[in-house]
């Protein structure tokens, strides 16, 4: 740009001279030739910075996310996690590139037009700055209170996307309740919160612009009436007056660019900040350094005066628990709903870490193991036994995606799951949708307990699911858990009394204390809590009852 007039005046003065003009407008297509491909460039190299951050911004957040602490984890509202990776990392792309561009071309242009009016007259410059000065102040309150507003915008988009995501997730709870028009409204009220902070955004980059002008305009007035002035005193010449006031032209577009750029900027740093908010979820501590295999023979699990409060609640879920379990065998915990019993396994699985007493993982104290290395000694079958999209043989490897074929087979022989996947339409190449292919409930479990058996567990954590199981797929639960008890040690949350009956051994809880252990029928001789647990589901009144 700043070569072009040059060339020109050398183009006009050749054409005048009468000299032949091949080579000065060579130059000058060579020059616009050179324009173009660094504009491209520009765009381009912009283009792709943008990309890598926001690559860089996503990988860290879900590497984040992924490694995060589970009570951590539980707190995040999925619409916002969504809205701070997906949209906050797009516009801190925009932030990081093309304002931050932006103002620094319109910073170098202001720099040049401010030394060239300084080298023309610096007393004029000085009047001009001050004014101009004055006007940039103002929009620079106004880009701090952008980044507020815009953060308060950020907040409000993500309370619709989480409102949303709820609705979303409970279609069928909406509409069996008639809260489809409550909904509605409310999500409306969350739209239009952002709509309103939306605006407020707009209003006050809006006043960017006026701020300039009005600022600029002042300048100007200011730099003609003393200019002329001095013009008339001779301390001033009317072509230096003249050149002056034409770059302070100049400088308005460059000084506009770089408060637009700066609001733009501050936009995207409320989503930087955002971002970083979420990158900064607390991580689960990775567990000590000793690597060490575990001891054959050692006790699979040894609780010794554990205990373990929620950070939200009033008194202890898990208080003084000390028990053995030997390495095979079938143990099961029941106990009234809110007496420990998944607290248990959280702590087992160090989700979460117990306030006083040691858990103590084939032989070896878990928060010494490395987690990976803990967390491989032991198999989690959840209540609700969740399968992932994709086929069988997916699900079943998720947690060793090496396993051979010989390993599967037998894991789903020890899951008593052979002739049911035999019978799938593809074997174990069946797809599982989402909605499941019509596996009931007792042959989601023992697939998800084929699935944790793969890795060789010494302790298999099974919370028993509460639905009724018809009674064949019943008997399959409790033999393929008798199975795999003579390899290693199954403790189970027992929702039915079927299941603690064929324990070995049951604990039962209550108020998150170990009240008894024994066998059934020692349990009904002698404890009040079990026999009422047992009677409830035994005795003919309370058949029906679960
Ligand atoms: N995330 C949590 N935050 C605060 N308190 C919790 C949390 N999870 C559980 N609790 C409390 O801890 C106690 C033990 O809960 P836990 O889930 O271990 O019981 P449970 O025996 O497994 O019950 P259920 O049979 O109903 O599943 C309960 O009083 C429960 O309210």
């Amino acid at each position: 740009m700043l070569l072009q007039p040059v060339l020109i005046g050398h183009l006009i003065s050749t054409v005048a001279a009468g000299e032949p003009i091949t080579r000065p407008i060579t130059y000058i297509v060579l020059l616009f030739a050179a324009d173009a491909l660094l504009a491209a460039t520009h765009l381009y190299l912009i283009g792709v910075a943008g990309e890598n951050i926001v690559l860089d911004l996503r990988t860290t957040v879900t590497g984040r996310l992924l490694h995060a602490a589970l009570p951590a984890f539980h707190r995040l509202e999925h619409g916002d996690v969504f809205n701070r990776t997906l949209a906050d990392t797009s516009l801190a792309r925009m932030a990081l590139t093309s304002s931050v561009a932006q103002m620094i071309t319109a910073g170098f242009s202001m720099i040049g037009c401010i030394a060239v009016m300084a080298w023309l007259d610096w007393r004029l410059l000085l009047a001009a700055l001050g004014c101009l000065g004055g006007a940039s102040a103002i929009a620079l309150l106004l880009a701090k209170a952008v980044r507020a507003a815009a953060t308060q915008n950020r907040e409000d988009t993500s309370a619709y996307g989480s409102g949303l995501l709820r609705v979303l997730g409970a279609a069928t709870t909406v509409k069996a309740s008639r809260a489809e028009q409550r909904e509605a409204e409310h999500l409306a009220g969350l739209a239009g919160a952002a709509r309103r902070s939306g605006i407020r955004v707009t209003r006050l980059s809006a006043l960017f612009l006026p701020a300039i002008n009005v600022g600029t305009q002042v300048s100007l007035a200011v730099v003609i009436a003393w200019g002329v002035a001095r013009t008339t005193t001779g301390s001033l010449t009317a072509a230096d007056l003249t050149a002056f006031i034409m770059y302070l032209f100049y400088l308005v577009s460059p000084l506009v660019l770089f408060f637009l750029g700066l609001g733009e900027f501050q936009q995207g740093r409320a989503a930087i900040d955002r971002v970083k908010e979420l990158a900064g979820i607390e991580q689960e501590p990775t567990g000590g350094a000793a690597a060490t295999p575990a001891v054959t023979g050692a006790p699979a699990v040894v609780f010794t005066g554990v205990s373990y409060r929620y950070p939200e609640a009033g008194r202890p879920a898990v208080d003084d628990v000390s028990f053995a379990l030997p390495p095979t065998g079938v143990t099961a915990v029941v106990g009234p709903s809110g007496a420990g019993k998944t607290t248990l396994f959280q702590l087992i699985e160090r989700f979460r870490t117990p306030d006083t007493g040691v858990v103590q993982v084939s032989g070896d104290d878990g928060a010494g193991l490395p987690l990976t290395e803990l967390r491989g000694r032991i198999g989690l079958v959840e209540q609700d036994a969740p399968l992932m999209r994709g086929t069988v043989r997916e699900n079943l490897t998720y947690a060793h995606p090496a396993a051979t074929g010989d390993e599967i087979a037998a894991a789903l022989r020890d899951a008593h799951l052979t002739e049911v996947v035999d019978a799938l339409p593809n074997g174990l190449d069946t797809e599982l949708g989402e909605g499941g292919i019509g596996l009931s409930g007792g042959q989601k479990q023992r697939l998800a307990i084929a699935r944790a058996l793969i890795g060789r567990p010494r302790l298999l954590l099974l919370d028993e699911a509460t639905s009724n199981l018809d009674s064949d797929s019943e008997q399959a639960l409790r033999d393929a858990v008798a199975t795999i008890g003579r390899r290693c040690h199954v403790l189970t949350i027992a929702h039915r009394m079927s299941t603690a009956m064929g324990a070995d051994e049951i604990i039962v809880m209550e108020d998150g204390r170990v009240r008894a252990r024994g066998t059934h029928a020692e349990l009904m001789a002698t404890d009040e809590v079990y026999g009422r647990l047992a009677g409830r589901q035994l005795t003919p009144a309370g058949a029906a009852a679960p």
